[in-house]
């Protein structure tokens, strides 16, 4: 029997990429709506309950009313948006957060996909935090440096059509802080509070570099920058999207200059260490289409249905 999976929102940004990864697999077959019915409650209601895996890339408001439509108590939901992340009946779908949560999606039938720049600043920080080098009180901050794709359709066109000259420098925004990720953020990082938090959006299509500054002089344990890539390195070193770089290799830059774009068209993220005794940078790099959304989504409906984890996206 083939699994048959729906993707609603099958065309915007994060469906139609996700599309793209259902296209490399076999033993699914992939239902489709017909594209003017594509916002039909009953077209929708009938293909949400038809299929056994459902992915959701959708507005906050439209995925939470799909969610209801739901009522096939054999569909398991995998949703892109915001409006489910710190829910506590569904499952963040971030498998390599702690060696608990792997299973926990590999038996859950609601599971959201995180964030992107959470994604990056969770699987830097946690590991410092769970092996009890930085306090839960540190003031953790973060910047993320992310292409226009991660805002879907609406912000692409504004980039490629709009002409706007000032778009073609890079734009810093939720300045109030005040990002829709940072409520996943404080929840599965293990700090008490979210990070002082600013992304920035580049001209140019993909790829995400999220960097977290630390300070070793407020480290509750004493640990050097090679100490913490070392932790860093074994942390992760069973897990095959992720990459732990070497401490001080030249090859992490190219030319003095990070490049942001190496992880895109990948489901990987690659994870620096850059400093010295006096202070260090934590670099999460990944594509935002990829480790950042639809790559993640496919990864955890791998796990859900019992598939090996890299099923379609290696
Ligand atoms: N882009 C990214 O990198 C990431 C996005 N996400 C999240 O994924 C979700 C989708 O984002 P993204 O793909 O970028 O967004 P897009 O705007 O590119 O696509 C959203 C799609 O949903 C459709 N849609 C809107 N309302 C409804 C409705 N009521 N019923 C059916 N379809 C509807 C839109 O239709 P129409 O074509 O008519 O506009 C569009 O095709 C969002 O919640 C976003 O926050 C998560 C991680 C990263
Ligand atoms: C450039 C841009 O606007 N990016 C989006 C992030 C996209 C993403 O990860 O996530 P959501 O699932 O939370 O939409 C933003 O910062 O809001």
């Amino acid at each position: 029997m083939k699994y048959k999976i729906f993707v609603d929102g099958q065309e915007g940004t994060t469906g139609l990429k996700i599309h793209d990864y259902l296209s490399k697999i076999s033993d699914i077959e992939v239902l489709h709506i017909e594209p003017e019915k594509r916002k039909d409650a009953a077209a929708r209601r009938a293909l949400l309950n038809e299929a056994d895996v459902v992915f959701l890339c959708l507005p906050d408001a439209a995925s939470k009313e799909a969610v209801s439509m739901v009522s096939n108590p054999n569909t398991k939901v995998i949703d892109a948006s915001t409006a489910f992340r710190t829910h506590p009946e569904w499952t963040y779908g971030l498998p390599e957060l702690h060696k608990k949560q792997r299973k926990q999606i590999q038996h859950s039938s609601r599971v959201a996909v995180p964030g992107c720049h959470a994604t990056g600043y969770i699987l830097a920080i946690q590991p410092l935090v769970a092996e009890g080098i930085i306090a839960k009180d540190y003031p953790a901050s973060c910047y993320s440096l992310t292409g226009y794709s991660g805002g879907g359709k609406k912000l692409i066109a504004e980039y490629e059509n709009s002409g706007k000259e000032q778009l073609s420098a890079p734009r810093p925004y939720a300045l109030h802080l005040n990002h829709k990720h940072l409520p996943e953020m404080k929840f599965y990082s293990g700090l008490d509070a979210a990070p002082t938090f600013t992304p920035i959006v580049g001209n140019y299509y993909q790829g995400d570099a999220v960097t977290v500054p630390l300070s070793p002089r407020m480290f509750t344990k004493k640990a050097t920058v090679k100490d913490i890539q070392e932790l860093l390195a074994s942390h992760y070193a069973d897990e095959r999207f992720i990459r732990v770089m070497p401490y001080d290799s030249a090859a992490n830059l190219e030319e003095g200059f990070f490049n942001l774009m190496q992880c895109n068209h990948t489901n990987r993220l690659d994870l620096f260490v850059f400093g010295h005794e006096e202070g260090i940078s934590l670099v999460s790099r990944f594509d935002n289409l990829g480790k950042g959304a639809s790559g993640a989504a496919i990864q955890n409906m791998n796990l859900m249905l019992g598939f090996d984890e890299g099923t379609g996206l290696e």
